[in-house]
């Protein structure tokens, strides 16, 4: 069967509000100018002139958290240690059986900016769509952050998943879930608020700690959401195996059947 491939990864990218300043992802491009004079070094006798048009390579150096650009959190980023007191996995040892699967798209587009999605409404959301969930399914949510990537307020947009949503999805076998957001938790910019008012912690990054209870990953800054269908697609999500890590950066895609 023929298959489309959608790309639901973003580039790295300087100069675009992708993060807090402090965590800004910097690539510092050299020239093929540049990549002459390196190779040139390396060949006693040549000069960058004899290289076809006087270029040698072009090669970057990139400075950047785990976190940066569309990347997968694994369970040590939320704790060191499991509810059950098991060391939590880090991201090169995430099982790659729960990298590709059959994906679900939920739309909560139109939920509020910091909205705390709860299990009604991803129940609301199944029975729209006709899916019934399984285990080893990877749910991605599409937010209003989607398309607000790269503008001065992508932090603050979409909203996330609580930690009784997240829950209802690790409770039925779900492993790895998605979103558009820069967090799979409602902007912090909504919780700070609800913090100061409540003085309620257990409210700060809720879904993620959730993980402690049953082990989950969840890609962070995916794009493309809305190009696809509610379900019938495979995703496939290979976090770069940084060892002992909290994250790996992971070109994320998904085949659709034509
Ligand atoms: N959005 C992530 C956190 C995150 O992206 C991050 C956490 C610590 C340091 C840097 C981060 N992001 C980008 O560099 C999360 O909520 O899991």
């Amino acid at each position: 069967m023929k298959q489309r491939i959608i790309d639901l990864s973003v580039s790295l990218q300087n100069g675009i509000p992708s993060d807090p300043p402090p965590f800004l992802p910097s690539i510092d491009y050299h020239s093929h100018a540049a990549g002459a004079l390196q190779l040139a070094a390396m060949f006693p006798g040549l000069s960058p002139d004899d290289l076809p048009e006087k270029e040698g390579w072009a090669v970057e150096f990139v400075s950047m958290s785990t976190h940066a650009g569309t990347h997968m959190d694994a369970p040590w980023h939320y704790h060191s240690h499991m509810k059950d007191g098991g060391r939590s996995l880090t991201i090169d040892e995430i099982p790659l059986s729960w990298c590709i699967g059959p994906g679900v798209k939920l739309d909560f587009r139109q939920y509020p900016d910091g909205y705390v999605i709860g299990p009604a409404d991803l129940d609301k959301e199944f029975a729209r769509i006709g899916h019934t969930l399984s285990a080893g399914d990877i749910v991605l949510i599409n937010t209003a952050a989607g398309d607000r990537y790269g503008r001065e307020d992508y932090l603050e947009r979409g909203c996330g998943v609580g930690r009784s949503g997240t829950l209802y999805l690790t409770q039925k076998g779900v492993r790895l879930v998605g979103t558009d957001a820069w967090s799979w938790d409602a902007p912090f910019a909504y919780t700070r608020a609800r913090y100061q008012q409540t003085g309620d912690s257990s409210l700060i990054w809720e879904g993620h700690y959730a993980g402690k209870e049953t082990p989950y990953c969840q890609i962070e800054k995916l794009s493309a959401l809305d190009s696809l269908p509610d379900d019938g697609f495979t995703v496939i999500s290979l976090p770069i195996k940084v060892h002992r890590a909290s994250a790996g950066w992971s070109r994320t895609i998904a085949l659709v059947d034509e």
